[in-house]
């Protein structure tokens, strides 16, 4: 029997770990395997689901659609489902071409491509249009739209026009991904697989990923709150979205999740700064050099932890 693969995709921090890792609390019997493609160098989505997979396997460093040759790409299908899993879902990154993924998971033997997943974030939706027009061609191509963050929607027309982009595919508004797993494992009719030529004929340069780069921070030693925290909220420095693990020298590390202007952080135990930055027109050593200018000399003080727990929320 063909095992169905389920590609989940959306732009940077429209909630794709927070669906995956809702699915595979909510799986029930079901034994699911992973793939996560992450862009850049640290992958820290994989760290994120590591906990609660049967079987995972990441794809660091680059979009599965591009920096991935189709062959490694069935060779790591191949493994999971040499792992028993009764559904593979693959994670893309935030800039992967989803119609290019598709097209990669139907060339490979033994699985059944089952659908793509577009995690819409209904807070960044418009401002992302707006900069990513492409954006509309993902939607139009997929067979089950979330649209997550509905906590933070603001527009009484999102839903309306998302589903209208659609073009008659299933639209779910949520919030964390909380889908019914159910909606993912439907069985879709796909086109065949020929049908998605005029995919091909699309140049690489228009994808979203072009322009986009990755700074990869990792650090032993304390950093400094007050100044991590000027850098994270700095609007001026082309970084979108930023993920990871800060280490402030105390008992717990924090990890760090930043969408467009929203920061979140979060109490985590371990101890280590792994970061990843994502962004357009970045200056990546200007960055860096902030980023080591921020590294202090002990453990931070309890009223300078304060830029950084402003940003915890339930
Ligand atoms: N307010 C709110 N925040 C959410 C919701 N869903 C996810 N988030 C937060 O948005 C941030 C990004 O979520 P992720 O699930 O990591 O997004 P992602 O699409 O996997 O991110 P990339 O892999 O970097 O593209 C995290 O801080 C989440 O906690 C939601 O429905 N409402």
């Amino acid at each position: 029997m063909l095992i169905p693969v389920v590609v989940v995709a959306g732009f940077l921090g429209s909630g794709k770990t927070s669906l995956l890792n809702h699915l595979l609390r909510t799986a029930g019997g079901r034994r699911i395997g992973v793939i996560v493609n992450d862009f850049g160098r640290i992958n820290v989505d994989a760290m994120a689901v590591a906990a609660q997979v049967d079987s995972m396997v990441t794809l660091g460093n680059g979009c599965l659609c591009c920096a991935v040759d189709a062959s490694d790409l069935a060779d790591m299908l191949a493994r999971l489902a040499d792992a028993d899993v009764d559904a593979i879902v693959i994670e893309a990154s935030g800039l992967a071409e989803p119609p290019a993924m598709a097209r990669m998971v139907l060339a490979c033997p033994g699985v059944e491509f089952a659908g793509l997943v577009e995690v819409v974030d209904a807070a960044e939706f418009a401002a992302t249009r707006e900069r990513h027009p492409q954006i509309d061609k993902h939607l139009r191509y997929a067979d089950l739209v979330v649209l997550n963050k509905i906590d933070r929607a603001t527009d009484p027309g999102l839903a309306g026009l998302v589903r209208e982009l659609a073009g008659g595919a299933p639209v779910v508004p949520t919030e964390h991904g909380r889908i019914d797993p159910d909606l993912l494992f439907d069985p879709v009719e796909r086109p065949a697989a020929e049908q998605l030529s005029f995919f091909d004929l699309e140049d690489h340069s228009a994808h979203i990923h072009a322009g986009y780069d990755t700074v990869d921070f990792t650090c032993a030693d304390p950093l400094d709150p007050v100044r991590l925290a000027a850098v994270l909220t700095d609007r001026h420095t082309g970084v979108y979205r930023a993920k990871g693990y800060v280490d402030f020298g105390l008992d717990e590390r924090f990890a760090v999740q930043v969408v467009g202007g929203s920061v979140r952080v979060a109490r985590e135990p371990g101890a280590g700064t792994a970061l990843v930055f994502i962004g357009k027109d970045m200056d990546p050593d200007a960055l860096r050099e902030r980023l080591r200018a921020t590294v202090a000399a002990g453990p931070a003080d309890p009223v300078a932890m304060l830029s950084i727990t402003r940003y915890e929320r339930g």
